[in-house]
């Protein structure tokens, strides 16, 4: 008897077993509705990835209903993140997050205020020099937007001046070309089935993996510099540091974490703001009366147009945080957040095995007509002071923060077992051990439970700060034919937003 090929038949037979025959059609969860599999080694990568997969997730929830069954899986790892609290799980994830938690406090957050204004001022002098004596100017929004949180988060996070929107920083460009690469879907889809296929050489992993280096490289010397030469100063790293120090020894973050906990702060702290950002003046540009209405309100605390906002006026502001809520109701920069059960569960009336992928989709969510009414896809601000709308939606589901997880793309993953993500919303009563999340939340754009988003409060005072200042100094108009998509599964636009933009000149 040949063994050689006894141990390939048996090989072949429990891969198809495994990966198709098992998945397909005797796993319970073949009894929940989904759309039919017609590539059988893409899976549905294959039709969901041609198109925008938020709005192909949002027409699958309509069709299908509340829980959906698709075919493909992909794992985040550490790469870009290292060994961050993101992707911490059960205990490890306990003592970062108690670790974490007191540089985000509020009183700390609002020590960063006078940053956010100054950011926004340091867009709008660009902004305003490069209009100059024109009437408009065509303007690709994003890319400064872009530089300029990276500034905040600089400053904030490590007190350090990045200084990116003046000088072409290897970071700013490391980040540009994670962001922007733009693999093709079959290679993406390929890497995912099998992971092998990112060690070898290729223009997209290696500029992904340069890329990473120079990363991790500024992380390591601002966790150096802290350490060498700790400034007592009020930014998350100075603070982590600190209580880091105070902790028994086998409490503290080991050197990698602490890295890991800066190149959070780098991916996670400018890349969501700037994209909320982005797109709040696109709807504005886009829905001028919205846009007026703002602008009004501004007007009557910022009087004049090289005032500085105050917290409190900020804050007094309400139709600016209708337009933050709505920003991030209609675009959530973090789409998606990934999940799996620990234990056997029954949702909907199905039974999901433990351990099953789960994919609850933000954005389909934040698009259920029964919450959000029958203009649930326009950008209405205005839906924000409804009380119908306010009693459906409580402050609890505003409360989390998600981990960004539009850093997969290009990224070395792992095992790819061809397992089933379901995708769902308002399943009641279903809970996860592992991190904890309530489906019954209708909004949550900064996720949710235990996992919740730190910055959140830092996210939404720096938009408002930002915003405040430069809807108060400029027009914002929609470029005439001018078109762009969102980036797979973020709602990142590419290759960025031309608005027209004038000056208010008073
Ligand atoms: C509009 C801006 C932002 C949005 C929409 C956003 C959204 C999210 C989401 C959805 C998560 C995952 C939550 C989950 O898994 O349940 C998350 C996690 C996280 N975010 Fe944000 N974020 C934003 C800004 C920021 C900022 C400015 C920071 C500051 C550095 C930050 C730091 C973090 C951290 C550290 C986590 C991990 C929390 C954990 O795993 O315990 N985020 N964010």
């Amino acid at each position: 008897m040949n063994y050689y090929l006894v141990a390939f038949v048996a090989f072949v037979g429990y891969f198809l077993y495994k990966c198709y025959i098992y998945p397909l059609y005797l796993s319970s969860l073949c009894k929940i509705p989904g759309p039919p599999v017609n590539n059988f080694i893409l899976g549905h990568y294959a039709s969901l990835l041609r198109n925008d997969l938020n709005e192909a997730f949002t027409h699958l929830a309509r069709q299908y209903g509340g829980i959906v069954r698709l075919f493909f899986m992909k794992n985040v790892k550490k790469g870009v993140l290292g060994e961050s609290i993101i992707l911490a799980e059960g205990d490890s994830h306990k003592r970062q997050r108690k670790m974490m938690n007191p540089s985000f406090a509020f009183a700390n957050v609002k020590e960063m205020f006078p940053v956010f204004t100054q950011a926004g001022h340091k867009l709008k002098d660009i902004w305003m020099k490069q209009i100059g004596n024109k009437e408009e100017e065509r303007i690709t929004i994003t890319t400064l937007i872009s530089k300029v949180t990276l500034d905040v988060i600089g400053l904030v996070g490590f007190n350090y001046e990045f200084n990116s929107t003046t000088s072409e920083s290897k970071l700013v460009q490391a980040y540009s070309s994670i962001i922007n690469a733009n693999p093709p879907i079959l290679f993406l889809a390929l890497i995912d089935l099998f992971p092998f296929i990112g060690n070898i050489p290729n223009p997209y992993m290696n500029q992904f993996i340069e890329s990473i280096k120079i990363i991790k490289n500024t992380s390591e010397r601002l966790v150096a510099e802290q350490k060498n030469n700790p400034v007592q100063g009020k930014d998350l790293l100075s603070l982590l540091v600190k209580a880091n120090e105070n902790l028994p020894v086998d409490e503290q973050l080991t050197h990698d974490e602490l890295i890991g906990q800066v190149m959070t702060f780098l991916v996670a702290g400018h890349e969501t703001t700037s994209i909320a950002l982005s797109w709040a003046l696109y709807f504005l540009a886009k829905n001028p009366d919205i846009q007026d209405r703002l602008r009004k309100e501004l007007l009557d605390v910022l009087t004049d147009c090289n005032h500085f906002p105050t917290y409190k006026e900020i804050e007094h502001s309400k139709y600016l945080e209708c337009v933050l809520k709505e920003t991030l109701r209609i675009t959530p920069p973090v789409a998606i957040l990934r999940r799996y059960n620990l234990k056997d569960e029954i949702m909907n009336g199905y039974v999901i095995p433990k351990k099953t992928p789960l994919v609850i989709t933000i954005y389909a969510i934040h698009r259920y007509p029964l919450v959000w009414g029958d203009d649930a896809e326009s950008f209405n601000p205005s839906r924000w002071l409804d009380p119908e709308i306010k009693s459906k939606v409580s402050n609890n589901n505003f409360l989390p923060f998600g981990a960004g997880t539009t850093n997969c793309l290009g990224m070395k993953m792992a095992q790819l077992e061809f397992k089933s993500i379901l995708s769902f919303r308002l399943v009641e009563g279903f809970t996860f051990k592992k991190k904890y999340i309530d489906l019954t939340n209708n909004f949550l754009p900064f996720g949710a439970g235990t996992t919740n988003c730190l910055g959140m409060k830092m996210a939404q005072l720096e938009f408002k700060s930002i915003l405040s200042v430069i809807v108060r100094n400029f027009e914002f108009r929609l470029v005439e034919g001018f078109t762009f998509k969102k980036k797979y599964i973020s709602t990142k636009p590419i290759p960025g937003i031309d608005l027209l933009v004038s000056k208010i000149d008073y």
